[in-house]
């Protein structure tokens, strides 16, 4: 698994902030070298021109955002990059401001050969704070483009207020409870919160579970539905100066309500102990099979009974991708966790379902 090159999927609407991240990550010293594709939205790559680092190799996608089509182009981009193995280390992957994130990431659990060379680390997704909140309203893209993020970067914080900033990041939970929020000015990150993120590695799975933190150790199954998750929630735990400031602000505004996104949910599900493989996985096959196209993405950690390992998957729409992973440690208490992200989510359903596979 670890042999398999990273890839670093950098997502958000026009005019957020993707060319300007691209261009940190190829400027900055980081001493990796990164292969980067641009998926151009038109006809001109006009992106080309300003993506800057001649060591760099570029490659253009110039049919736009039909999904298909752009999933073709990045498997055969891919696979060609792949005859070069060991001229990079990783792959970053900007998609056009109009694209729908799922054929990009889908690309990477579904073509058997891309599958056994690369792994999708994280998908990061940058945000234009003047502008998130009217394209929330108007724009499908932008919100699915939050829904999938492992990582937000709530970018051009210098255009709007710091309450507002605040507003927005509720907005922002609403939909996605568990990805990542940086605030940022020119898309200046550190680039070890956007690349090489390992957004499925164990460690760093726990940040899927939003009260994590807030709610303590928990002695049995949590049950609650992630719209309670107040605005400091499942912030960058790792990050531990944004998470205090952000509490102090959070005191300071004690009345900040978390948004209820009408149209976007999440359902997670915690259990401290074993789940029965023999009816976890058909149960997750079946629910991604049958609600797939409202489920944009899940993932999840399992303990399986009588298995020394941890089970670790992650999915979009229908496709599902998991395999047995490091062994528990001795110190760790197994628990599984899983997070699903859609439209017109059935909760109390997923829930029952789910409680079913308990070994
Ligand atoms: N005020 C302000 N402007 C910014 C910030 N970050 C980027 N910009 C500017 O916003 C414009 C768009 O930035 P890009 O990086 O090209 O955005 P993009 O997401 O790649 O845009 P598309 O390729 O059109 O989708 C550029 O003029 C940037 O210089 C910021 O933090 N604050």
């Amino acid at each position: 698994m670890n042999d398999k090159i990273p890839v670093t999927v950098i997502t958000g609407y026009l005019g957020a902030g993707k060319t300007t991240l691209l261009n940190r990550i190829l400027t900055e010293p980081h001493g990796r070298r990164y292969a980067v594709i641009v998926n151009e939205f038109g006809e001109i790559g006009i992106d080309n021109d300003l993506v800057v680092g001649a060591d760099e190799e570029i490659f253009e996608m110039n049919n736009g955002c039909i999904c298909c089509t752009v999933r073709g182009d990045l498997i055969r981009i891919i696979e060609g990059l792949m005859r070069r193995r060991g001229k990079f280390d990783a792959i970053v992957v900007e998609t056009t401001g109009l694209a729908d994130p799922a054929p990009v990431a889908q690309t990477f659990f579904v073509d058997a050969d891309v599958k056994d060379a690369a792994r999708l680390d994280a998908v990061v997704t940058l945000a234009d704070a003047k502008f998130l909140l009217a394209r929330l309203q108007d724009a499908p893209e932008a919100k699915n483009q939050i829904a999938f993020a492992d990582v937000v970067i709530l970018n051009k914080t210098d255009l709007v207020a710091p309450d507002e900033l605040s507003e927005i990041e509720a907005r922002i939970r609403g939909i996605n409870p568990y990805a990542v929020i940086h605030r940022t000015v020119k898309a200046a990150v550190p680039l070890e919160a956007v690349l090489e993120r390992n957004a499925f590695d164990l460690s760093r799975i726990m940040e899927i579970e939003p009260n994590f933190l807030a709610a303590g150790d928990h002695a049995h199954d949590d049950h609650h539905h992630d719209h309670a998750c107040g605005p400091d929630c499942g912030h960058d735990h790792h990050d531990h100066d944004h998470h205090h400031h952000s509490h102090a602000e959070q005191q300071e505004r004690p009345t900040l309500k978390a948004y209820h996104d009408e149209d976007m949910q999440s359902v997670s599900i915690r259990h401290e102990g074993d789940v029965d493989p023999e009816r976890f996985v058909p149960w997750l096959e079946e629910l991604t099979q049958r609600d797939g196209p409202d489920i944009l993405r899940c993932k999840g950690i399992v303990s399986f009974k009588n298995e020394p390992r941890q089970f670790v998957f992650q999915g979009v729409h229908m496709i599902l991708d998991g395999d047995l992973q490091r062994a528990w440690r001795e110190d760790e208490k197994r628990s599984t966790r899983l997070v699903f992200i859609g439209r017109k989510l059935k909760e109390a359903e997923i829930r029952k379902g789910f409680a079913e596979t308990v070994a």
